[in-house]
């Protein structure tokens, strides 16, 4: 697969099911390197933007590039093995090791496929990622017995393990307590220096969840892109009041988002 300077190129895609618009003329362009958030309120159209990116669904008009291929002229399932899709609701029912569930990212199945076996390199880069991610301790653990936090971690290095140019975050610390959720964000900002050429693209509802290495933001309402760019001028009060549809006042403090209802002065 050629290496394309655009990982993502979206052009004026409108994307209609049972007669109604979920997406209206969205361009975006993601670069190598770029680490992109994806916000917007319940029902805007975030999972449908990400299947889309993900090459699970097709734009109905306007054209989709991802990793150079044009959706609708590539064979899908090939397309998918370059992109680490991250989402805590995956279902893993094998009682495996994390080591073994990190390993099943080089097949992209829930369990081992029957015969296949890891070489001793695949084997030693999934303890690298392990180790990434902090998770060093768990590679021998099982599955079953991990806490939330330790699996999100995981599937994260196992979205990497085929090595992607692109890793998609679906809401990655959602049902995290405060500690878990600061160890994933550590994580991912520590594994975006180690790779410089990966571009991501992080959807939340939530400002707190934004890690400080974030670059770009998309904000979306009722299917359509009403900011998007460098994060520092895309997340403002004006901006996340429009797409959330509710008076918020954010603030950063050392590269992370505060956001809370905005009080309106006294008058008088
Ligand atoms: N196949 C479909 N046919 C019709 N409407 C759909 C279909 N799939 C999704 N929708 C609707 O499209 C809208 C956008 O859905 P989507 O899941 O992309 O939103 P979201 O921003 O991810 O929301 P949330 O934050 O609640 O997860 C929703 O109103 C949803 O009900």
């Amino acid at each position: 697969m050629t290496t394309p300077d655009s990982v993502v190129s979206i052009e004026h895609v409108d994307l209609v099911r049972s007669g109604r618009y979920l997406l209206s003329d969205i361009s975006l362009r993601i670069e190598r390197g770029q680490h992109w958030v994806l916000l917007g309120a319940n029902g805007a159209g975030k999972s449908t933007m990400l299947s889309m990116l993900g090459a699970v669904a097709h734009p109905t008009r306007g054209t989709v590039r991802v990793l150079g291929h044009q959706l609708g002229r590539v064979d899908m399932r090939e397309l998918r093995a370059h992109i680490g899709h991250v989402n805590p609701r995956y279902r893993i029912d094998a009682p495996l090791a994390v080591r073994d569930v990190v390993l099943t990212g080089l097949t992209n199945t829930p369990d081992f496929v029957p015969r296949w076996s890891p070489s001793a390199e695949q084997i030693a880069r999934a303890d690298e990622l392990i180790a990434s991610l902090g998770m060093q301790k768990h590679s021998d653990a099982l599955w079953p017995n991990l806490s939330q936090g330790e699996r999100g971690r995981a599937l994260i290095a196992r979205a990497l393990m085929a090595e992607p140019q692109l890793l998609l975050l679906d809401e990655p610390a959602t049902g995290l307590d405060l500690a878990a959720r600061e160890q994933l964000l550590t994580a991912l900002d520590e594994l975006r220096e180690r790779y410089p050429s990966l571009a991501s693209i992080l959807v939340t509802h939530h400002l707190e969840e934004i890690p400080t290495t974030t670059t770009h933001a998309v904000l979306i309402r009722d299917g359509r892109v009403i900011a998007q760019g460098d994060v520092a001028d895309v997340l403002t009060t004006a901006t996340i009041s429009e797409c959330f549809d509710h008076p918020i006042e954010i603030h950063r403090q050392r590269g992370r988002w505060i956001a809370q209802t905005r009080v309106p002065e006294p008058v008088g």
